[in-house]
């Protein structure tokens, strides 16, 4: 027997007033997998987040989220996700573990609130006031709440925005720690390297559509990732893409006697897949949008 997805949308579309946010999404994201959700601002991801934790009503779609309508999912439902959002929460004057803690109440089965404190690397400002901590630091307050009443599935939504480069690290260490404890993740970020890192999928969206999803290595199709060798000749940068880079360099050196001027041989990153992609999308939508402009009926001027 197969196990449902944590997560299945089909046909997911949420339009406000003339607004197409999203329009006709379908995704599933397995359990216990981490699904990385990429788009440029405004392609629809919050939206969709949202109604997937029952916090936005969908204008059409079936969506189904640990086996229940978000629409519908009741205190025993919501127990069970946890949500880390982009806004940081408030900073009331309580101690970071006062605070943890108090989340922890609120859930039938949380996690140890020193563990989860440990987890956010925060053990040295557990009896720090919340609003005497850093930003980098209170992002990670959220995170300890997010994930103290030890769900099932969790929401990370941008969540690494303001940490420092060794904080994104331990971040990304808790993250895999969620995940081999078997916890489902969908994480929304900007941050390629991040996605790259943590994702075993990626679903890109752009116009609130579903450009594609695929595990992060494979995105964009299998010519994506061919690596491309540039260098300088006469002064002239040159660059060709090949899945035989050395040979190619062994080439230019036989024909030239010599090292080519500022070799350098790239394999296109998620980043540099996903930027092409976005373009591509971006670029069709704008064709789109002529050919739709030269479809309307004429303007007739109005004598004045
Ligand atoms: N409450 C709202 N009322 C009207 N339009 C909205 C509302 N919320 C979002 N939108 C519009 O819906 C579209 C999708 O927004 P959404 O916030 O889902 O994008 P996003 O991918 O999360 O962007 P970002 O990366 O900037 O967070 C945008 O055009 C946005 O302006």
């Amino acid at each position: 027997m197969t196990t449902p997805p944590a997560v299945r949308v089909r046909g997911l579309t949420k339009t406000y007033g003339t607004v197409r946010a999203v329009q006709g999404i379908d995704l599933d994201v397995e359990q216990g997998e981490t699904l990385a959700l990429l788009g440029p601002n405004g392609a629809g991801k919050s939206t969709t987040v949202e109604i997937l934790e029952g916090y936005r009503d969908r204008t059409a779609g079936d969506v189904s989220v640990l086996g229940v309508d978000p629409g519908r999912g009741g205190v025993a439902w919501k127990a069970r996700l946890g949500i880390v959002l982009q806004t940081s929460s408030e900073t009331p004057a309580v101690t970071v573990r006062e605070q943890v803690a108090h989340f922890a109440a609120l859930y039938p089965r949380p996690r140890d609130v020193d563990e989860v404190v440990q987890a956010v690397g925060l053990t040295a400002q557990a009896g720090m006031l919340v609003r005497n901590l850093s930003g980098g630091q209170r992002r990670r307050v959220d995170v300890a709440l997010g994930i103290v009443g030890n769900p099932e599935l969790v929401f990370l939504d941008e969540p690494t925005t303001g940490f420092d480069p060794e904080a994104r690290r331990s971040f990304w260490d808790l993250v895999r720690g969620l995940k081999d404890d078997g916890t489902t993740i969908v994480l929304t970020t900007h941050y390629l390297d991040e996605a790259a890192q943590l994702g075993d999928r990626a679903a890109v969206i752009a116009q609130g559509r579903l450009l594609e999803v695929d595990r992060v290595d494979r995105i964009g199709g299998p010519d994506a990732r061919t690596p491309i060798v540039r260098w300088t000749h006469d002064g002239r940068p040159r660059s060709e893409r090949t899945r035989e880079p050395g040979l190619l360099v062994a080439r230019l050196v036989a024909e030239t006697g010599r090292e080519p001027d500022d070799l350098e041989i790239v394999r296109p990153s998620l980043e540099d897949v996903y930027l092409d992609m976005v373009a591509t999308a971006t670029a069709a939508a704008a064709d789109d949008a002529a050919v739709a402009d030269d479809h309307q009926p004429a303007r007739t001027e109005t004598a004045a």
